[in-house]
């Protein structure tokens, strides 16, 4: 497949002009852009699929996005977007296409992701219903979803953040997530759980990954210690795996009736979207999980049309360019200001840094720039109890990204009708509101007093997004996300770079069945670097006594 040129001309200059507008109005204090443009949100505020983005408190001008769209222009932007729609090779360090947003199309154009979703409809209606039992014949309580990375930050973040909607029909199980490999979280729960009611969904699209794999094997003999007379059954009534290799699946005893498939296409981190998104199924029904789907389908279908000026992907990406490579803030820090939403820095860590975590571009030369910043997050109100300080009057600067709900949206349970819990949304969205304020503007948000000693005064600059959503409902979820695939996307195509592999993350993997070797049998031993001979003597010998 040819791949789209980019106009190298057009890009240096651009870039030069980029530069240019750094020197000048990047250095401006937010105040001052502001104050200089009356209509300045108007100009930097888009909306999209129930989301409102506001860029204005960035230190930006509407006229340097005109030129970052030059560049991207100039980067190919447009034809990489319709080689991503086409199916096209965009992932090529691996010679194959990355179709997540084919998750998101109708039967009629992905008739395979369908029969799948069939599968795994009548997989959660049956649990729902109390049809799937044990094999002792009790209806199912809890799930146990096995898996890592993408196998499990997606579907633990999305499960978490809309379990106020429940499934319309049937009760649904307690929901479990265990993905560290040291048994200590797989542990814990094994000794509280019912081994009788107890379904376990083993997530891994290699099938082989060796956190998942252990937590698996420690969860099969739990459940062979509990029942030793039961044989075939306890496979078939207590293990679903979702994979992308079926071979594997069976070769560890996972009944074909049980098996849900995604495919290669499918990177890990983009996978929620697959059967891997079970758990999230068994939240909210497949109904709301349809709902999720859509809200995604719309986004991807607002980043192919919509012209870029208002296009929200694009501009979010070009807007994180500018922070990064022109004006040189390497960090971002992810706000939820909603506890629904406390997995979502996590997600966006290896969202973001394990598809751009990059430095050799397309043609196999070292990128001249940076490409992902360093991302990190937590829920906003709690944050400003803790690392905020650094935000506000710490040396270096940070690109915030604020998120909020305007309205809570659905309650349940006996707590939903206290009217203080309305109160204490409207709490937090004045807090996210306050914080981006002071952020960028210093003391002067406040009345400013002349008389504030040193160690008290409040510069602001703090550049931020809001992303505010109407409610936190599925399908304002699903844009949300989609919305993030494709900023990273943009920024990818940007730097040359290719969002979909993870090489480092594979050389990990390799280093660490080496590092087992040598603790289990100590062969190797000597030829380890210094320090790492070391320390695996000193494991040894503690082990040993
Ligand atoms: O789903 P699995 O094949 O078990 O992979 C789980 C995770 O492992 C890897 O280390 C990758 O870096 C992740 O992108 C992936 O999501």
């Amino acid at each position: 497949m040819a791949l789209p040129l980019m106009d190298t001309l057009m890009a240096r200059r651009a870039e030069k002009a980029l530069r240019d507008d750094a020197y000048r109005s990047g250095r401006v204090h937010i105040a001052d852009l502001f104050a200089q443009d009356a209509r300045r949100f108007e100009r930097l505020s888009l909306s999209a699929c129930g989301l409102l983005a506001d860029f204005s408190k960035q230190r930006i001008a509407a006229g340097t996005l005109e030129k970052l769209r030059t560049l991207a222009e100039a980067r190919g932007l447009d034809d990489w977007i319709r080689c991503l729609f086409d199916g096209g090779e965009v992932n090529w360090t691996e010679s194959r296409p990355a179709m997540h947003w084919r998750l998101r199309e109708c039967k009629k154009n992905a008739p395979e992701v369908h029969e799948q979703l069939t599968l795994m409809e009548h997989i959660v209606n049956r649990v729902h219903s109390g049809q799937w039992r044990g094999c002792q014949g009790d209806a199912i309580t809890d799930v146990v979803n096995i898996g890592v990375g993408g196998s499990d930050l997606g579907p633990l973040m999305a499960s978490v953040a809309l379990h106020e909607h429940h499934p319309e029909t049937g009760g649904r199980p307690r929901l479990h997530f265990v993905s560290s490999m040291d048994g200590s979280q797989i542990a814990p729960l094994l000794d509280e759980l019912n081994p009788g009611t107890t379904l376990v969904v083993i997530s891994s699209k290699s099938f082989t990954t060796m956190d998942t794999l252990s937590n698996a094997a420690t969860t099969r003999a739990w459940l062979e210690r509990a029942f030793p007379e039961v044989n075939g059954a306890l496979l078939r009534c207590h293990f679903i795996g979702v994979s992308a290799c079926s071979e594997r699946m069976t070769e560890w005893g996972i009944h074909q009736e049980n098996q849900l498939r995604l495919w290669d296409w499918v990177g890990g981190r983009y996978s929620l979207w697959s059967c891997i998104g079970l758990p999230i199924a068994l939240a909210i029904g497949m109904d709301q999980f349809r709902e999720f789907l859509a809200g995604a389908h719309d986004m991807d279908q607002h980043f192919r049309s919509a012209p870029w000026d208002e296009n929200v992907p694009v501009s979010l990406g070009l807007v994180d360019i500018w922070n990064l490579n022109f004006l040189n803030i390497t960090a971002r820090a992810v706000l939820p200001y909603d506890g629904r939403l406390k997995h979502l820095p996590a997600y966006v860590e290896q969202l973001e840094m394990e598809s751009n975590g990059k430095s050799v571009t397309r043609s196999g030369e070292a990128v001249k720039h940076h490409t992902c910043p360093v991302i990190w997050g937590e829920v906003g109100p709690n944050a400003q109890h803790a690392f905020y300080q650094l935000l506000h009057q710490g040396t270096q600067p940070v690109a915030c990204e604020f998120l909020v709900a305007a309205r809570h949206g659905r309650r349940n349970g006996n707590s939903a009708a206290l009217e203080p819990l309305e109160d204490q949304h409207g709490l937090t969205v004045a807090n996210c509101l306050a914080q981006s304020r002071l952020l960028a503007f210093g003391e002067a948000a406040l009345t400013p007093d002349q008389s504030l000693p040193p160690f008290m005064h409040y510069r602001g600059n703090q550049p931020s997004t809001t992303l505010m959503m109407d409610e936190l409902s599925p399908r304002q979820l699903g844009a949300l996300l989609a919305l993030y695939e494709h900023k990273v996307f943009v920024q990818a195509v940007m730097w040359g770079i290719n969002p979909f592999d993870q090489w480092g993350v594979e050389m990990g993997k390799r280093i660490a069945m080496e590092m087992i070797d040598v603790l289990n049998t100590g062969g190797g031993i000597n030829e380890l670097d210094g320090s790492s001979r070391a320390l695996a003597r000193y494991v040894r010998e503690r082990q040993q006594n």
